[in-house]
């Protein structure tokens, strides 16, 4: 049977192979870090947000990225749209919840596109996947801007049953990621405390883990080894780095240069 570091190799190696277009519908604070991190690992980027192009992009990209990071009211029937046109043509969806549980409007719209957007894969930290996860309850979800106010621990039984209910796959990062499907659940322990110290690596988290769904059919294993080989790739970039600025300049060029031998050595993801 493949292990998950071996099905992390032969992702890394499919990317680039076919280079997969993946379209962004996303924030305009890491259109440019998230574009060159999918060029760095190998795959082609689009942002394009205007519901004219939804269903021609469909056709082309292998994956959609549907991420709310500067959201306002006008961009969400286009996610919708773009969402539902993906998913007819069998094209993942990955959904990034920028900053739910911090606002009432972010939280309903995350709800709303969770709900009508064909969403097969959400990636998000602690307090957004919370945010989604506490649908029965009156109480507001909380969260203090865009980075987590949650642990882990506290948030992952709601995050369970949510994957449970819809068939999402959920990936939940943090220090120790948690990638679940309902059935399946594991840890994935690689990355670096610089990785929240830089704007815009969750987002990049998300956008990786579309380009390794356009190529794995699998979107539990496919989240898996994408933020195996993103967390590994933060921990070889930490390891030259002098703080956040060289830190991110090294991480592009270390996905870049990542090999599937390395992978195979690096990664650790680990059954839960
Ligand atoms: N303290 C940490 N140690 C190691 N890796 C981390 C740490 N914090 C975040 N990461 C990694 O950084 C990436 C972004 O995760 P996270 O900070 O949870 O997202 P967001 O930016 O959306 O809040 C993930 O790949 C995660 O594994
Ligand atoms: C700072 C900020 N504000 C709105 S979107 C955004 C980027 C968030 O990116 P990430 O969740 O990847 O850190
Ligand atoms: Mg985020």
């Amino acid at each position: 049977m493949n292990t998950l570091k071996d099905q992390a190799a032969e992702n890394l190696i499919a990317v680039r192979r076919n280079v997969p277009l993946i379209h962004n519908i996303t924030n305009f604070v890491v259109m440019n870090v998230t574009a060159n991190a999918l060029l760095a690992i190998g795959a082609s980027p689009m942002m394009a947000h205007a519901p004219e192009e939804a269903a021609a992009l469909a056709d082309l990209a292998g994956a959609l990225v549907l991420n709310i990071g500067t959201l306002t009211r006008e961009w969400v029937p286009t996610m919708i749209l773009a969402g539902q046109a993906a998913a007819t043509r069998g094209k993942p969806v990955v959904f990034d919840p920028v900053g739910a549980g911090t606002t009432r409007f972010r939280t309903d719209t995350a709800r709303k596109i969770l709900k009508e957007a064909a969403v097969k894969i959400v990636r998000g930290n602690a307090s957004e996947v919370h945010a989604l996860s506490d649908v029965e309850s009156d109480s507001f979800p909380g969260g203090k801007g865009v980075d987590a106010v949650h642990s882990m621990e506290a948030v992952l039984p709601g995050a369970m049953r949510l994957a449970d209910r819809t068939g999402v796959t959920l990936a939940v990062t943090g220090p120790i990621d948690v990638v679940t499907d309902g059935f399946r659940q594991v840890r994935v322990a690689n990355g670096h405390p610089l990785m929240q110290r830089v704007t815009g690596t969750g987002c990049t988290a998300s956008a990786l883990i579309a380009a390794f769904a356009a190529v794995d059919s699998d979107a539990f294993t496919a989240a898996a080894t994408a933020l195996a080989v993103f967390g590994l790739a933060g921990e070889m970039a930490a390891a030259g780095a002098n703080g956040p600025g060289s830190f991110m300049v090294n991480l592009m060029d270390v996905l870049y240069a990542m090999t599937p031998e390395a992978v195979r050595i690096g990664v650790r993801i680990e059954e839960a």
